[in-house]
């Protein structure tokens, strides 16, 4: 795990676009293809203000979601939704090329329909992600895998339905840490006070929070921190 301390937000952004870029290449040039996995929250802001500067060939890019909120499409609530409005118009990429969520399903009906879509996308059933761009909440969540929750502990689900997530909304689907940990690269974007003393629960005091599961087995985990969050490490 390398932490890459920064001053502000605009420098999350800066230091993001040139990870995405150099990753990004990287794959296409090796394999002819890019997996990215998009969280929500803070990192649709970063994602927004930093692809469009990349230079990259978005033709290769196939996106998927960490997690993604059981919700309408066109409900504020949706990160598909909200990057089909905000960063789609500003690269060249294409609706068809992000892998999201069946409309008018349960929780669980969509995860394992997500899964099935994965198998497609992979050709086969090694989701292995090229990139996992992370968020975390102020209680160690990432993803939508929260603290004391039993899906911490899942192993058999690539992609595991949650109904009572304490994050509204509260139906979910999130990949699990079999499908983080096999990434070849895991990046967090975290700034502003409010997750100083979970950044230090996580990064000096080691306790086990979800967020410091992250850990890919035969990979690398970034985390971007900005100066008010680092505060206190
Ligand atoms: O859809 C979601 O809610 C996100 O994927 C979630 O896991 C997010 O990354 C964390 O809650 C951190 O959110 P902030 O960065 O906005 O604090």
């Amino acid at each position: 795990m390398t932490t890459i301390k920064v001053r502000d937000e605009q420098e999350i952004i800066n230091k993001l676009a040139s990870y995405i870029e150099k990753i990004s290449n990287d794959a296409i040039n090796s394999r002819g293809r890019f997996y990215v996995g998009l969280s929500g929250g803070s990192t649709v802001k970063y994602l927004c203000e930093s692809l469009p500067r990349v230079d990259t060939e978005w033709s290769k890019w196939v996106l998927a979601f960490c997690d993604e909120r059981v919700v309408a499409e066109d409900s504020e609530d949706s990160t598909f939704g909200t990057y089909k409005r905000r960063l789609i118009p500003k690269t060249g990429l294409k609706n068809s090329q992000f892998i999201v969520l069946k409309q008018g399903v349960t929780a669980q009906e969509a995860a394992v329909e997500y899964t099935q879509q994965l198998k497609i996308a992979f050709n086969g059933d090694n989701f292995k992600f090229d990139l996992l761009l992370l968020g975390m909440g102020p209680d160690g969540h990432t993803c939508s895998l929260f603290p004391g929750h039993p899906l911490l502990d899942e192993v058999n689900l690539p992609v595991a339905a949650i109904t009572d997530s304490p994050k509204p909304p509260p139906e979910r689907i999130t990949l699990t840490f079999p499908v983080i940990n096999n990434a070849r690269n895991c990046i967090f974007t975290i700034s502003g006070g409010e997750k100083a003393d979970v950044v230090k629960r996580i990064l000096k005091d080691k306790e086990d929070l979800p967020a410091g599961r992250v850990n890919p087995i035969a990979g690398s985990a970034y985390w971007i921190v900005d100066d008010a969050a680092a505060a206190k490490l």
